[in-house]
């Protein structure tokens, strides 16, 4: 479905370059939950970002089905980017819109009529399970909720894949599991495809089938879920899968 062909992406700095991905090669398959993991710095976000060219590769191509997006114009790139969500870290909502008013912005914008509006919405806040809390502000809500909140938007626009920027990262763990189950109906249910990039090897086994370990903006191994937790092939792998917090 997406295929990401010897991705390279340098950034220019008064102080010289930074090589933030080098020659990424990725091929992510319809309905995959496909995990990106890897430690502070080493590209998880640019690698993201290219995906739907909120990052414009230096080099490299990425294809959806076939198409180079990296070839379209402005229009087609934007209706692209309708077919793919994305949630942050950070959640990313509007804090002076509602609950409701926030997973309607992305149809207010297109010009949906309202009735039409008023019907998915109302669909979306029992996905989310967030009905009861529809004319709430953001600023009321837990992480959870505003993450809620946040997918509720992405889903919207009907996307095929969503991206998710360290959607859990600050939640605590209970959360965490409660937005990962989230994500996982979504992708069963709605056969939504889920691109997700983490620093927690517990949310790779926790939902992902397949999973990628980008090191210093290179992969450095790739493979299904279980096989890469039962035989890790590099050191920076084994690492992510015991983390220490040991001070030596
Ligand atoms: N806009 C930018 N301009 C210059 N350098 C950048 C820019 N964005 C990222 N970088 C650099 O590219 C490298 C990869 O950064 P990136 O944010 O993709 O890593 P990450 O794995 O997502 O890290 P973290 O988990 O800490 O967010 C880093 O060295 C970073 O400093």
């Amino acid at each position: 479905m997406i295929h990401l062909d010897k991705v390279s992406k340098v950034f220019h700095k008064k102080n010289g370059r930074v090589v933030a991905l080098k020659e990424v090669t990725l091929h992510i398959e319809k309905e995959d939950i496909f995990g990106i993991i890897g430690s502070s710095g080493a590209g998880k976000s640019t690698l993201i970002r290219t995906v739907n060219l909120l990052e414009r590769p230096t080099s490299g191509h990425i294809f959806w089905d076939k198409v180079d997006l990296a070839t379209l114009g402005d229009k087609a790139l934007i209706q692209v980017r309708r077919k793919i969500g994305m949630i942050f870290q950070q959640f990313n909502l509007l804090s002076s819109r509602t609950v409701y008013e926030n997973i309607a912005f992305p149809l207010e914008l297109v010009g949906t009529r309202t009735e039409v509006i008023r019907d998915k919405v109302e669909r979306l806040l029992v996905l989310v399970d967030l009905l009861d809390k529809k004319d709430e502000y953001p600023a009321n809500l837990s992480g959870g909720q505003k993450q809620r909140v946040a997918i509720g938007r992405a889903l919207a626009s009907d996307p095929e894949i969503l991206l998710c920027d360290e959607a859990t990262s600050a939640l605590d763990p209970h959360t965490t599991r409660s937005i990962l189950a989230l994500l996982k109906k979504i992708n069963r249910e709605l056969g939504i495809t889920i691109i997700l990039i983490t620093h927690e090897m517990e949310v790779v086994r926790a939902i992902c089938n397949r999973v990628a370990v980008i090191a210093q903006g290179e992969i450095i191994e790739q493979n299904d879920v279980e096989s890469l937790f039962l035989n890790p092939q590099t050191q920076v792998t084994k690492d992510l899968l015991n983390p220490s917090l040991r001070i030596d």
